[in-house]
């Protein structure tokens, strides 16, 4: 990392021609220390450069921002240098990267509503099998080779480039990273230079930030029409609906393509599956050629997940038998479908993290086939989060489950009891037995204590998070412990 560079060793030019020697950069007034580039951005709630006047008294010598930035700040910028950008968010994402130097060499990075963080690790996995030190980041943070807790799914650029070249100097080489919708959307990612990029699949989540889903595919379509280069490989799940608009506008780009799933045009297709308690036997074939693998792995749709990972390992340069004979060593994701305990009579309790009706749907048929009983479902949905998701997902548990438990699952600022409602209300519209418990841990209890022999639990929602936010705390809880707490406590009562 610089200590100190020039506007112009930035690459940005001011109107006058002027140059000047920065000590660090920010996109928060209250972060500006003498010497910053600040940068006023749009945002979702307010623009920036209300804080201009701010930065600049914290010291801030230059300001990026666009057109409307330099309309609010008016002579408020003082004596600070304003760079002007019709995409200051971009700007300052290329910025970033130029401050914070290399990123390791191979960066992939996938998009899609469920699933990246799911294809993220098993790519970085693939990699580290192969002996390259690998980490996937996003969602759980920086893991593998080198860990790093991280907030956001996509960080900030600031962030992602401290991250990402500090990764290099611990000597990572290969990064799979997840390129959430809010990331494509502003600019997060635009600095990052990329090897392929994935698709998995486009359904419902997040319309409270985008309001329609066309706004919503066209952000993650950023990753294929602005931050893939033309030179870049787009691996395409052609399975999901939008699988051809995707491949459609990579093609357009010139970009290669690895189409992966069951459809006939897949370049690594998805042949057969075969399910069993511990997971799956699956057929494949590459560009024609059968392979077999055993997947330990619970769910058809980490299949899928799988050969996008591998369709990006692929792309990024590895070979394809090498990496098909990494399968069988594939773990699950911490959270994403993971055996949490079984009770004395056989029945089993997976957590899972579905929190869109999709994956609730997704996640309870791709159990069914391991499973020789019933199924329960516990489901909940995140508060000051797309509300209309809530009844859909409702409705999704009670269609593939046997018996719906509806519970509180982050509440955050919001009533508890009227997100339950929510949710209640898709329960009993697509008709289904169903009962209300809003203490989670109660709720656990009860779905253990239903299980008979054979059965199995799905607890849908918090799959790796250690916490259930309410108001503004974060009360400690792992739905995978109270789930082992659940069988302790009830095996000892038999
Ligand atoms: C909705 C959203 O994504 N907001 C992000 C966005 O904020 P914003 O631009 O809308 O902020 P704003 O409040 O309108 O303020 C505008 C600008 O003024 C600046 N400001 C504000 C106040 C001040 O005193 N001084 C100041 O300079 C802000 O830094 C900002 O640049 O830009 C900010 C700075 O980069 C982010 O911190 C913030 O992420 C918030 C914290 C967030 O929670 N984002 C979540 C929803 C998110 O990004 N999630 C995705 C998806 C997860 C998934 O897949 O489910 C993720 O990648 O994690
Ligand atoms: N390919 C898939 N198709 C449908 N549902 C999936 C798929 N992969 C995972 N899921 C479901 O989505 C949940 C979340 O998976 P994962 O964490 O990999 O997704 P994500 O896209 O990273 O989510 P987030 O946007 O919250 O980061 C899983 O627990 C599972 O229920
Ligand atoms: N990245 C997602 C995770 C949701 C997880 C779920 N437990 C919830 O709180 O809704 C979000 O912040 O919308
Ligand atoms: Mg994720």
């Amino acid at each position: 990392m610089a200590d100190t560079m020039t506007l112009a060793e930035l690459g940005l030019m001011t109107p006058a021609g002027r140059d000047l020697r920065l000590t660090g950069l920010s996109v928060d007034s209250r972060a500006v220390e003498p010497g910053h580039l600040f940068a006023a951005l749009p945002g979702s709630v307010i623009h920036g450069a209300a804080f201009i006047e701010a930065a600049v008294l914290r010291g801030a010598k230059a300001v990026l921002t666009d057109a409307e930035g330099a309309r609010i700040a008016g002579d408020r910028i003082g004596d600070a240098v304003l760079v002007m950008s019709d995409d200051p968010r971009q700007t300052f994402a290329r910025v970033c990267a130029l401050w914070f130097g290399p990123h390791p060499e191979t960066v992939v990075a996938v998009t899609g509503t469920n699933g990246k963080t799911s294809v993220a690790s098993f790519a970085r996995q693939i990699w580290m099998a192969l002996g390259h030190k690998a980490v996937n980041l996003g969602t759980v943070g920086v893991e593998g080779a080198w860990s790093y807790p991280l907030r956001h799914t996509t960080p900030d650029p600031i962030t992602l480039h401290r991250v990402l070249a500090q990764a290099r100097r611990e000597g990572v080489t290969h990064v799979a990273m997840e390129a959430s919708s809010h990331g494509l959307d502003q600019r997060r990612l635009d600095g990052v230079w990329l090897a392929a990029a994935g698709f998995t699949n486009f359904t419902q989540d997040h319309l409270d930030y985008h309001k329609t889903f066309e706004a919503y595919f066209e952000a993650k379509m950023r990753l294929f029409r602005s931050v893939l280069t033309e030179d870049g490989v787009a691996v395409v799940n052609l399975d999901d609906p939008k699988g051809a608009a995707v491949a459609t506008i990579a093609t357009a780009r010139g970009q290669e393509i690895i189409g992966t799933g069951q459809s006939g045009g897949a370049r690594l297709r998805l042949l057969a599956q075969r399910f069993d308690a511990t997971g799956q036997d699956i057929r494949f074939s590459w560009q024609g050629e059968v392979q077999q693998a055993r997947l330990d792995l619970i769910g058809g749709f980490q299949a899928s997940n799988v050969l996008v990972a591998a369709g990006l390992c692929i792309g990024a340069g590895e070979d394809p038998e090498a990496v098909f004979r990494t399968m069988p060593e594939l773990r699950t994701v911490r959270g994403r479908m993971q055996l949490a305990a079984r009770r004395g009579n056989g029945a089993s309790v997976f957590v899972d993290f579905a929190h869109t009706p999709d994956a609730v749907e997704t996640a309870l048929r791709a159990l069914r086939p391991h499973v020789m009983g019933r199924i329960v479902a516990i489901v909940g949905a995140g508060g000051d989060r797309d509300r209309t998701k809530r009844p859909l997902m409702g409705a999704a548990a009670v269609r593939n489950a046997d018996q719906v438990i509806v519970t509180d699952d982050n509440p955050r600022t919001e009533d508890p009891a009227s997100i339950r409602a929510a949710v209640l209300d898709g329960v009993r519209e697509a008709g289904g037995e169903v009962c209300e418990v809003g203490d989670r841990a109660e709720a656990i209890l009860r779905g253990v204590d239903a299980l008979g022999p054979g059965d199995a639990l799905l607890v849908c929602g918090k799959g790796h998070e250690t916490g259930q936010i309410v108001g503004n705390d974060i009360y400690p809880f792992d739905d995978v412990e109270q789930a082992s707490v659940s069988v302790a406590v009830l095996e000892s009562r038999a």
